[in-house]
């Protein structure tokens, strides 16, 4: 059966053992017997490919990869792996893409793959006569980019475009060169970075200046990644909590204290798709958090509205600067049976099912704080590790969780006592 046909919809696969989760999710995403055994392998990170990943190793931190299921993306049902340590932040994307599932799902969508690269000219009295040389030279620059990278522009990718700015600065005006490359499916960082160190020589002889930085952006806002997804009023509990999540909305827009939060827990399910996936979540968040303050104010990156026949209507727009190659996603055997999971071919889907992802995600934490709060369903869920930080093993760590949900008191101090009790009543 072709992955098509297959539903992400799988009610109660958070009740399911991990096996079972494990066998489900090969059916879906038709994983062979490796990609299997890497998935169940404990530890599995060698360490001789982690020595040569970092510098300095002594050791591996593991993270669990949870899968994010009822995701209906572009018509296209797909199961999501996500690395987080945090609890909630996977059952939250399921709740919300189960409420606009039958609403079909996420409609996504991109604005290309372009990288941006910086070069820094200091020392030219004439900034302006500077600028025009540079952009004179455009065919040059296009040239001297494409040839740094032969197996790029055969991919389709490679120098798009130019774009010479004066930026005023405390040490004086600097000519700053942007080199527009299309890096296709690679994130493209040590692509950009090579063709802006190759050419910085070349700006220094055209202008007389000097180059100091010669370095991407992470603001990446040409490679921006879209999402949008309706929820109709009588799936989410009715039209006192869409008010109220507008409310919330607005809160955010308004107020960067608020946005904060709220970008934070976009990035909840943003980060973690990117980390399952063996990308750069330093890169990715940076990034997101400047196109936030793009407007001069800090504020949400979403956006929520009320359609004309009454449903709860939500939009992402994040720069998403994700590979299938390059750094560590080709290198992580685990990072590539995340991407086998998925079932992506182009960098540019990933990127649309981690914005429809960061959506859903923030969905979640809206009609949570809009309604019942955050710790109810989140401390239920986050009770299991105060239980083990309390010393439970085995059975004992559901039950004195559900010991702490209950009593409302999901505290250290309440499981020690609450897991010596159990135990000398088992005794
Ligand atoms: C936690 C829920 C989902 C419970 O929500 P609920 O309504 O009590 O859940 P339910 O038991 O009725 O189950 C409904 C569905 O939720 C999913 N679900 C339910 N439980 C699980 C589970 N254990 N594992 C996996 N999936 C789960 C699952 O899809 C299930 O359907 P089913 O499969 O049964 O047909 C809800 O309360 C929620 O979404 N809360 C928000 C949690 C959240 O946002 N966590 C992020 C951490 S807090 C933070 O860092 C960010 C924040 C909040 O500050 C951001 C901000 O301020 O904006
Ligand atoms: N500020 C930042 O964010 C910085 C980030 N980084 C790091 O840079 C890394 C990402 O850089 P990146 O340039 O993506 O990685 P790589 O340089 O590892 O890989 C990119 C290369 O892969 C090759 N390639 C093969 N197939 C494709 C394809 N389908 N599409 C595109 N390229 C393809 C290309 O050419 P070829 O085969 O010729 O190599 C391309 O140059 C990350 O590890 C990131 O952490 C580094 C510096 C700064």
């Amino acid at each position: 059966m072709s992955i098509s046909n297959l539903t992400s919809r799988i009610p109660g696969f958070h009740r399911m053992s991990t096996a079972e989760r494990l066998e489900a999710v090969a059916a879906f995403s038709d994983l062979d017997e490796t990609t299997r055994a890497q998935l169940a392998a404990p530890g599995n990170i060698d360490t001789h490919l982690a020595d040569h990943m970092i510098e300095n190793v002594v050791a591996t931190l593991s993270i669990p990869i949870g899968v994010a299921t009822n995701m209906r993306v572009d018509g296209k049902d797909v199961l999501v792996p996500m690395a987080t340590e945090e609890s909630s932040v996977v059952a939250a994307v399921c709740n919300s893409a189960r409420q606009c599932y039958d609403s079909g799902g996420f409609i996504t969508s991109v604005s290309g793959t372009l990288m941006i690269a910086q070069v820094q000219l200091v020392g030219v009295t004439d900034p302006e006569n500077a600028r025009l040389r540079i952009l004179e030279h455009r065919d040059e620059i296009a040239a001297i980019c494409d040839r740094c990278d032969p197996m790029l522009v055969q991919l389709g990718g490679g120098f798009r475009d130019l774009e010479v700015r004066i930026v005023d600065s405390r040490g004086g005006p600097m000519v700053v060169t942007h080199l527009i490359v299309d890096t296709r499916d690679a994130m493209g960082a040590n692509t950009v970075n090579t063709m802006a160190e190759t050419l910085a020589p070349s700006i220094e002889s055209w202008t007389g200046g000097k180059v100091f930085l010669r370095i991407l952006s992470n603001l990446a806002d040409r490679r921006l990644a879209r999402a949008r997804a309706t929820w109709p009023a009588e799936a989410i509990g009715g039209e006192a909590v869409r008010d109220g999540m507008i409310s919330a909305y607005h809160f955010a827009e308004a107020d960067p204290y608020r946005a904060a939060t709220h970008n934070k827990g976009i990035m909840n399910g943003v980060s973690a798709v990117v980390l399952a996936t063996g990308n750069d979540t330093r890169a990715v968040e940076a990034g997101a958090h400047a196109y936030a303050a793009r407007k001069g104010r800090y504020t949400s990156l979403t956006s929520w509205e009320v359609t004309a026949d009454g449903s709860l209507a939500g939009s992402i727009e994040i720069p998403l600067p994700v590979g299938l190659v390059g750094g560590a996603t080709k290198i992580h055997p685990t990072a590539r049976a995340c991407l086998k999971i998925l079932g992506v071919s182009t960098a540019a889907e990933l990127a649309r099912i981690i914005a429809a992802v960061g959506l859903a995600q923030n969905f979640g934490a809206m009609k949570a704080l809009a309604t019942t709060g955050i710790q109810k369903g989140h401390m239920a869920l986050h009770a299991n590790n105060v239980a083990i930080a309390a010393g439970a093993v085995g059975d004992e760590v559901a039950m004195l969780a559900a010991i702490l949900v209950e009593r409302r008191q999901v505290r250290q101090d309440v499981a020690t006592a609450e897991l010596e009790r159990m135990r000398a009543g088992a005794a």
